[in-house]
């Protein structure tokens, strides 16, 4: 079968009668099956799948089908599909079921997208590496002896690797642009309040994004459309109308660009990734865009704040998993104690102690305001240094990540060097705000290498038209080096 790019493409070979879905999910299943050793799905629903697909070929016949008839996606395992399991890649959720559909993924289905299967991920989306699930670590499809980046890194590489044509994930810290990255793959992670996360595992509940991997932007912007927007269900999700985002992806006029200096000049992000960036803002400049360099102000305290406000969240999160009523339970506990106790030693994983043990000194009564009221502050002059940034500039650019993937292992006895790796994505979380990461080139070893965009809060509308520009500035750029070459 042919490779789509686009949902497009896959809509007029089926309004042609030159595809079916049942082919299309067919191949889809095949391709699970040849990548098995990737490690990027952790369940398949190929019967549902099938069964969908022929429903969905009627409607195609009577053309009755919704707009995202043909769209096979995947849901990392954080995502809730009723009656189907949901474990965050964790053991304390052995053989739990999700009792109810999250609203995002509802909202797809609703519009006749089919879901092939649950994604391996970081534990409860903690991690940069995807090594951290009770499944297994997942392999880069580029390289096997990489990562393919945290936590939705099974999403990622079931998109790259061509197992669904999408996938969702969530983004905590850069949890779907980092992956994202490391694969060659489009990520966004939208505005904090445009998408409900009802029905979404909870890592640290004021930063939490819903977003889809893809491997164009029309798609992106198509489905987050389909997803966002205000839910009966979620209190934090905005009112705002939701733009028709996929029909607006027509940039025009030039951008003020600001791009962190340091980005392009610290000897701590890798030669290649910065001179691949550089590239891009020149290119960016010739084409008569205003780019300019900043310095982000408060930059440093980024990662700290990140850490201990999201360990704090999770720690108050996580307690809910106690194995009382479902889940895993020790068969070794002798009273109520010991049975929490040692549920939750048999059954999280180091990271996810870790990230509780941190929360929960955090929050301690003796540091409290030492640390977890600092760093809310914190988070706020974030915020209002972001806001006045955006006042004087349309975008902030920046790579999407320090190195390209690294190997498997390298940095698992390592947990900083590993929370280094979301020195450029956390910002977005801290404040809210939309960004993207899209494929820019690749390193001296094939390994992809991402650039990433950042909006004004809300701003999903002209992020998602720049960044269309912007794959297409690519794409002139790879064609000119092939004639050429
Ligand atoms: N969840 C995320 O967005 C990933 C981030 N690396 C974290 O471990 O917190």
């Amino acid at each position: 079968m042919k490779e789509y790019l686009t949902l497009a493409d896959i809509q007029e070979d089926l309004r042609a009668g030159d595809l079916t879905c049942v082919k299309l999910v067919d191949h889809y299943l095949q391709k699970i099956e040849s990548n098995k050793h990737l490690n990027a799905f952790v369940e398949v629903y190929a019967d549902e799948a099938k069964k969908a697909a022929l429903a969905l070929d009627e409607k195609i016949a009577t053309q009755t089908a919704g707009k995202l008839a043909g769209l096979v996606i995947g849901l990392k395992d954080v995502l809730s599909l009723k009656g189907h399991g949901l474990q965050a890649g964790s053991k304390i959720l052995q053989d739990y079921k999700a009792p109810f559909t999250a609203t995002a993924v509802q909202r797809l289905i609703d519009e006749d997208a089919i879901v092939i299967g649950r994604q391996n991920c970081d534990e409860f989306a903690m991690g940069s590496s995807n090594e951290n699930s009770s499944f297994g670590p997942v392999l880069n499809a580029a390289d096997n002896t990489k990562v393919p980046g945290g936590s939705s890194g099974g999403s990622a590489v079931a998109v790259q690797a061509g197992m669904c044509h999408a996938s969702l994930g969530s983004d905590t810290g850069g949890s779907v642009r980092q992956p994202a990255a490391f694969c060659g793959v489009i990520g966004v992670k939208p505005s904090y309040g445009r998408v409900s996360r009802y029905g979404l595992i909870a890592y640290a509940s004021s930063f939490d994004c819903i977003g889809p991997i893809t491997k164009s932007i029309e798609d992106a912007a198509l489905i987050l459309e389909i997803m966002a927007g205000a839910d009966d269900f979620d209190s934090t999700v905005s009112e705002k109308r939701v733009p028709s985002y996929s029909s607006l992806l027509m940039w025009k006029g030039n951008a003020r660009i600001g791009y962190i200096r340091e980005a392009v000049e610290s000897t701590a992000i890798s030669l290649e990734i910065r001179q691949q960036t550089l590239e891009m803002l020149n290119r960016l400049r010739a084409e008569g865009h205003e780019v300019t360099p900043v310095e982000i102000p408060l930059v440093d305290a980024l990662l700290p704040t990140y850490y201990i406000l999201t360990t704090a969240e999770a720690s108050s999160n996580l307690s809910r998993f106690d194995g009382v009523r479902y889940g895993y339970r020790s068969s070794e506990a002798t009273d109520l104690e010991s049975m929490y106790k040692k549920t939750r030693t048999e059954a999280f994983g180091e990271e996810v102690k870790r990230r509780i043990l941190l929360g929960t000194f955090v929050l301690s009564a003796n540091y409290y305001d030492a640390y977890y009221t600092k760093a809310q502050r914190v988070r706020r002059l974030v915020r209002e240094e972001t806001d006045k940034f955006f006042e004087s500039f349309d975008f902030l650019i920046s790579p999407v990540t320090p190195t390209t993937a690294f190997t498997i292992g390298e940095k698992t006895e390592d947990p900083l060097q590993m929370y280094l790796a979301d020195i450029f994505t956390v910002q977005a979380n801290v404040v809210g705000n939309p960004a993207i990461s899209i494929p820019n080139g690749v390193d001296d070893n094939g390994m992809p290498i991402g650039i990433q965009v950042m909006a004004p809060y809300f701003g999903e509308e002209k992020m998602l038209a720049f960044a269309h520009y912007l794959s297409g500035l690519n794409k002139k750029v790879a064609e000119e080096y092939d004639t050429n070459h």
